[in-house]
């Protein structure tokens, strides 16, 4: 089964809207996990236009299932994961004040920068995954780096989801192959929503886990977070 890990930055975001704590993202990670979510994730981008370094040292201290933190491997990212240790680390090729996540990583032109990240992340006892565009060539550069899982980064299939669902899924559906067949864990994110996901899991029925954050943090105004959290388990299912 593919498990649902939350993202929580929208969170932060209406948080930092005021400038207290309300709504406070320890709570509500705490909720979703109460409510079946089996993971938190969060992108503690440079800017702190969402989830601040704080956060993420809170958050340690009250997750309880997958904590997940994102990011560009720099030294501050590098810091967090050293003191927080969380169970996975996802790393993303962002610049500091891109919109948001908008490529993935080229594992061939980045391999020897790739494989040191990866071995010292490794040696502190995190899971690494990395985010990479639905690409064949990619996924073998993402294995040869050494990495535990892959993200596919699936703005373009839920893009193409909207015109012909069989056409946006096939090259995701051949780098998944790809990564089972060379021992890869494989993850999904972006841009998933209660429309494209099911699809999504039942075309590749061996993906480990997906985050979700800016459509279910929507979802959530209208059907509630509890209900809305049972909505997208159970497109998982
Ligand atoms: C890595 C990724 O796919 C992103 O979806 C990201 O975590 C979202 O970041 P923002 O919430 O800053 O748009
Ligand atoms: N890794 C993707 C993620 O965490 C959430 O992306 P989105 O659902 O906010 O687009």
């Amino acid at each position: 089964m593919t498990r649902l890990s939350v993202n929580i930055n929208k969170v932060a975001t209406l948080r930092n809207a005021r400038g207290g704590n309300n709504p406070s993202v320890v709570q509500v990670a705490k909720d979703i996990e109460r409510f079946g979510a089996q993971g938190i994730t969060v992108h503690p981008r440079p800017d702190e236009r969402h989830i601040t370094t704080k956060d993420v040292y809170d958050l340690k201290e009250v997750v309880t299932t997958e904590f997940n933190i994102e990011g560009y491997p720099d030294d501050r990212f590098m810091k967090i994961l050293e003191e927080v240790r969380p169970d996975q680390a996802t790393l993303v090729p962002d610049p500091p004040h891109v919109l948001t996540s908008n490529a993935g990583w080229d594992t061939v032109e980045n391999e020897k920068s790739l494989t040191e990240i990866i071995s010292s992340i490794k040696a502190l006892g995190i899971r690494t995954s990395i985010f990479v565009n639905p690409n064949v060539e990619m996924v073998e550069g993402a294995s040869k780096v050494g990495t535990d899982r892959i993200e596919l980064y699936t703005e373009m299939y839920a893009t193409g989801f909207l015109k012909e669902p069989s056409t946006a899924i096939a090259d995701y559906k051949a780098a998944a192959q790809k990564a089972e067949a060379l021992g890869i864990g494989i993850n999904a994110g972006h841009d998933l929503d209660l429309n494209n996901l099911k699809y999504l899991v039942q075309e590749i029925p061996m993906m480990d886990e997906v985050s979700i954050g800016h459509a279910l943090i929507c979802d959530a105004l209208y059907y509630g977070l509890e209900n809305t959290i049972q909505l997208y388990l159970r497109e998982l299912q």
